[in-house]
């Protein structure tokens, strides 16, 4: 392992047997997924990958990030090929499970993939859950197609030379634990990779959650994404870790208990609208609903201030704050300049949303809205009181008294 831009922690990987060469997993998920649940895929793949090096050397290779239906800045540039690195501390991660970035992988083994493998359904569905897998006929039309020279060509996060060797379809309904016997024994390639990788499952979340929480507390995000956070937080909101209580060790060293967090003095509020006025219109509220729950919150813990993350546009955000202003309420909402999106993009601005989300006081969030479940995800890390976090807007119609998201407890 003498490539510098692998970045793994050594004490963290078992001996291997040197006669074992390095072997590279590689991913991709559905196109129409948003970024918050291509997090929840990674944790998956990072732990095949983490229960691969039990065994054998692998490195996972992070899949560049870009074309996402909901980045939408036309302002800036098309964002793609985007790193990890730009969102995520790669040490953190490399705590977990070695990885490196899509760019260092063509370095080390060129434009290509020897086996790429589309993992699709079953023909006809199932009736009764089993795990199985097998290389198949391709249930539909596959995203690849082959060239002259007999490779094949594919989206390749919009790298125009990258090609695989081989390619297959490959029906799986499978836990991703089963798909460490067939990479180590069905096949000898020394790079695959997996399209489709959300089919994967984590396992039975009783079970499983102690690893899957491994594997997320290792997503911390980038330090300059923490740091313009911790700027705004302490320009506008009162807001620093040492006051409220939410100072971050390497997280293979921390360990909180609910409660031991404070949180800074203002509510947040994730207000997820656009799409999910169509997808989810009943559980989302209009704004000045939206805006007595908020101030029904504001009231309870005796807070002055709100931080609002929203996707919604502009006049709808100003809209529901002026709602807001008519009960002296100031709402705030980090906005970058041009240059500063130019450089952070809407996945930057989208981590800082969250991560001062994940530091106020009280939290509210969106009915399953993947950006406010990798919210309380974050506090749960923090140790906050899970009455603090687990709290979400009601449709108009569904009541005050709506249903609230499931306490998912982290496990150590
Ligand atoms: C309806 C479904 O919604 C699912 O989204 P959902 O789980 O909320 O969460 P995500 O999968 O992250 O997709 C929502 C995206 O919209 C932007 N976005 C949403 N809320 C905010 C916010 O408060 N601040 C900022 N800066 N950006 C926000 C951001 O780019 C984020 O990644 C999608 O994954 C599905 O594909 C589908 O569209």
């Amino acid at each position: 392992h003498s490539n510098e831009n692998l970045y793994q922690a050594k004490d963290n990987l078992p001996d291997y047997s040197p006669s074992k060469p390095t072997r590279y997993l590689l991913y991709d998920v559905n196109p129409g997924e948003g970024f918050n649940l291509r997090r929840d895929v990674y944790m998956r793949v990072a732990n095949l990958v983490k229960f691969l090096n039990e065994d054998e050397p692998w490195v996972l290779v992070l899949p560049p990030w870009g074309r996402l239906y909901h980045w939408q800045s036309h302002e800036i540039p098309l964002q793609s090929k985007i790193s990890w690195k730009h969102f995520f501390d790669i040490n953190s991660l490399a705590l977990h499970a070695p990885v490196m970035e899509f760019e260092d992988y063509i370095k080390a083994m060129g434009n290509k993939v020897e086996r790429l493998f589309y993992l699709q359904r079953f023909k006809g569905g199932w009736t009764k859950w089993e795990e199985k897998m097998e290389i198949c006929d391709c249930v539909e039309e596959p995203r690849y197609h082959q060239l002259a020279n007999g490779k094949w060509r594919g989206q390749f996060f919009g790298y125009e030379d990258f090609v695989a060797d081989k390619f297959d379809c490959m029906s799986t309904q499978a836990y991703l634990l089963t798909f460490k016997p067939f990479l180590m024994k069905n096949i000898t390639a020394r790079s695959v990779f997996l399209d489709r990788a959300e089919s994967m499952i984590h396992g039975q979340y009783s079970e499983w959650s102690r690893e899957w929480w491994t594997a997320r507390r290792s997503m911390v995000f980038a330090k300059p994404l923490r740091d313009i956070g911790d700027k705004f937080r302490k320009e506008f909101l009162d807001s620093d870790d040492i006051s409220d209580k939410t100072e971050l060790e390497v997280w293979t060293n921390m360990k909180r208990n609910h409660g031991d967090a404070k949180g800074g003095p203002y509510i947040a509020l994730h207000f997820r609208r656009k799409d999910y006025l169509y997808a989810h219109g009943k559980e989302v509220p209009s704004l000045e609903i939206a805006a007595k729950q908020v101030l029904k919150y504001l009231k309870k813990y005796n807070l002055k201030k709100l931080f609002l993350a929203t996707d919604a546009p502009n006049e709808e955000a100003e809209e529901f704050m002026n709602i807001l202003k008519k009960s002296q309420i100031k709402t705030y909402r980090y906005r970058p300049s041009i240059d500063n999106l130019k450089e952070l993009k809407d996945g930057g601005v989208a981590i800082i949303d969250q991560y001062i989300c994940a530091h106020a006081r009280v939290f509210i969030g969106s009915y399953v809205s993947t950006f406010t479940f990798r919210i309380h995800e974050e506090r749960e890390i923090l140790g906050f009181k899970q009455e603090a976090t687990f709290n979400r807007l009601c449709g108009d119609e569904e009541g005050e008294e709506c249903e609230q998201p499931t306490k998912w407890d982290i496990k150590y």
